[in-house]
């Protein structure tokens, strides 16, 4: 290995290095198709053909990488190849296939994320294994199954079904073929027990003596007693610490009110904080929130945080936004929390009464503020998320009641709604156009060889997805399920790039509460490319997942940028160049020798960024 090509990797991975991920397309590829005899007696070695041996790097290698990354600087060039054979071998391992593979380096933010919510891939693999779901795609074939049919089969709600499964696909365990088309790849294919669907439902005792039950059984075991034993490996090593929520809280109160119970006060103020230190999350940062409509409000125009916690967005917003007014809405004791921190930390704020707190519960309709004045915006941050449609509904309803549907001279009141968007494990331009929704461009994200929504690299908004589930009844959504939430509301989606941001539609005659009622709506991708960038040839290459990251097309061997060279980002967590207005939109440079940093900021562009993507040339 050269110098030379040792200094290009360096260039791409950069200094701050938190994790790589490989993808390869041969790990998404579509499973052998069953012959037709597999479904009815299974042979497994038609559908178990040995799986050809994928390039996949250890976690020892990919220390062993951060030690060579950590150590940027060599003295000279000689010392830099003198890395143990293990490292040089790592390297050159990436080298080889650096232009077949994607990197995606991670946040250290969203690697803890990762690594804490990694509970919810046993969890889905449990569902996945015990509703015979590896029997049924089986049967269907390398084409796939539609998620109707999956769900009308194991009798379980087919959205539910579908995040799931999207959520394995994410990690590569199955596939999606096209929007909610889900087929096994040949890593789920080891979890067909080989015995038909319909006999493992009706007897699922006798689904492991099956030929090859060995691993479904073994998944079983692992994702069922074992894994619910390892989650209160700490109860049991530290006794004094509590269980974990619901069941195990042995408690029947809803999380909120049960996070305010007197014995409960440090969670309550630890999940305050907690929401203070989500910047990071994808789909929720602050970049992006602060983007629309905030810089183009009126002088004293007032933004509501509606379920605003004890307002650290808030506290974001007024701190950029000065000539802004701020009512932060949440239930009694968060307010309190929250008036408490603020007379600590900015009390000015506070007491020029330009941010303000209001005890509201968000069901109720909404009270008047300093006279009769509408919101210029309802922010939602990671509310919705909370909620499961039919009560996140009435949250939208109730503001919707309470919006200015503006004319002519004045805009009307936006509804923000700041939560992780959902995307399918598959390329948009695969999807027939007949399956084409409206607003679909906005998903086309990464390219093959990678999943479109970068497989595990965008993990996070799958783990919120599952968190909300087990612990709220919530849950992450997709853009048609969010459209169709927001629109059942009367509320029309403008814009979606990596903040939703609706204006009032027609008021839902009749409007009983929880009842939907659907309207037209138009849905804007910010997929424009300006023409700067677009004489240069570029190509969109679509980031639907609001990550903290930005996506550049490079080679192997990326270059600086040269002088003049800037490159497109989206959720920079502080200006870094000219082209920073134009954060939402769709990044790109098309030259792809000099994308990877800007020629202010050098390799210490890649330290700002949380995540970024090189795709081979
Ligand atoms: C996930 S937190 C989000 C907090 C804040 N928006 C942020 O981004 O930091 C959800 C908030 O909703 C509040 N909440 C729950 N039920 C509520 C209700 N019925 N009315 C108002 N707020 C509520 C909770 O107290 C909590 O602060």
């Amino acid at each position: 290995m050269t110098f030379a090509t040792l200094r290009a990797l360096q260039a791409i991975i950069g200094d701050a290095i938190d994790e790589i991920y490989l993808a390869y397309a041969s790990e998404n590829s579509p499973s052998p198709s069953p012959s037709p005899s597999v479904s009815s007696s299974p042979s497994p070695k038609q559908h178990r053909s040995p799986t050809p041996p994928l390039l996949s790097l250890s976690n020892h290698t990919l220390s062993l990488l951060r030690q060579i990354t950590l150590n940027p600087n060599p003295s000279s060039p000689a010392e830099q190849l003198t890395f143990r054979p293990d490292v040089a071998n790592a390297i050159s391992r990436i080298v080889a296939a650096a232009s077949q593979m994607a990197v995606v380096v991670r946040s250290p933010f969203l690697t803890i994320c990762d690594a804490t919510m990694i509970y919810h891939l046993p969890s889905c693999l449990q569902f996945f294994e015990a509703s015979h779901i590896p029997e049924l795609l089986s049967a269907a074939g390398p084409a796939g199954l539609s998620v109707v049919e999956i769900s009308a089969s194991v009798g379980v709600d087919s959205v539910k079904t579908s995040h799931v499964l999207r959520l394995l696909a994410t990690h590569h365990i199955v596939r999606e073929c096209e929007p909610d088309i889900f087929a096994l790849n040949r890593i789920s294919a080891l979890l067909d027990s080989g015995r038909p669907f319909t006999e493992c439902k009706t007897a699922p005792e006798k689904k492991y003596d099956a030929e090859c039950g060995g691993v479904a059984a073994l998944a079983a075991l692992n994702t069922d007693e074992l894994f619910k034993a390892s989650a209160y490996f700490t109860d049991a090593l530290l006794p004094s610490l509590d269980t974990t929520f619901n069941l195990s809280h042995r408690t029947t109160l809803p999380y909120w009110t049960w996070l305010e119970t007197p014995e409960n006060s440090y969670r309550l103020a630890r999940f305050a904080r907690a929401m203070a230190g989500t910047e990071g999350w994808m789909g929720a940062s602050d970049a992006e929130l602060c983007a629309f409509p905030f810089p183009d409000l009126a002088e004293g125009a007032l933004v509501v945080d509606v379920g605003g916690g004890i307002g650290s967005m808030t506290l974001r917003l007024a701190e950029r936004f000065p000539k802004l007014r701020f009512v932060v809405q949440d239930r009694e004791p968060v307010c309190r929390l929250g008036e408490d921190a603020w007379h600590i930390h900015s009390p000015a704020l506070i007491k020029s009464g330009r941010v303000r707190f209001q005890v509201h519960d968000f069901f109720k309709p909404q009270p008047t503020y300093d006279g009769d004045i509408k919101p210029a915006v309802f922010l939602l941050r990671v509310v919705c998320h909370d909620w499961p449609d039919a009560l996140a509904r009435r949250i939208l309803l109730q503001l919707r009641r309470a919006a200015d549907e503006g004319t002519t001279d004045k805009k009307p009141t936006y509804l923000v709604i700041g939560d992780h968007l959902l995307p399918y494990a598959c390329t948009a331009a695969k999807v027939s156009e007949s399956r084409v929704e409206e607003g679909m461009e906005a998903l086309r994200g990464a390219r093959w060889p990678l999943l479109t929504n970068l497989g595990a690299a965008s993990a996070n908004a799958y783990w919120m997805d599952m968190t909300m589930q087990v612990t709220l009844g919530g849950q992450e959504r997709t853009l048609p399920e969010l459209r169709s939430l927001a629109e059942s509301a009367g509320w029309r989606l403008i814009r979606v790039a990596r903040t939703e941001v609706a204006e009032p539609g027609p008021l839902p005659s009749g409007s009983v509460l929880g009842t939907p009622f659907p309207s037209a709506a138009t849905i804007t991708a910010e997929d424009e490319i300006p023409p700067s960038i677009r004489e240069r040839g570029a190509t969109p290459v679509m980031d639907m997942l609001g990550a903290a990251r930005t996506l550049l097309r490079a080679r192997a061997g990326g270059k600086k940028a040269g002088p003049g060279e800037s490159v497109w980002v989206r959720w920079m967590p502080r200006k870094i160049h000219a082209d920073e207005n134009d954060a939402r939109r769709t990044l790109i440079t098309s030259n792809v020798e000099k994308s990877i940093a800007t020629p202010s900021q050098g390799r210490g562009l890649l330290k700002k960024v949380s995540q970024y993507f090189v795709e081979g040339s």
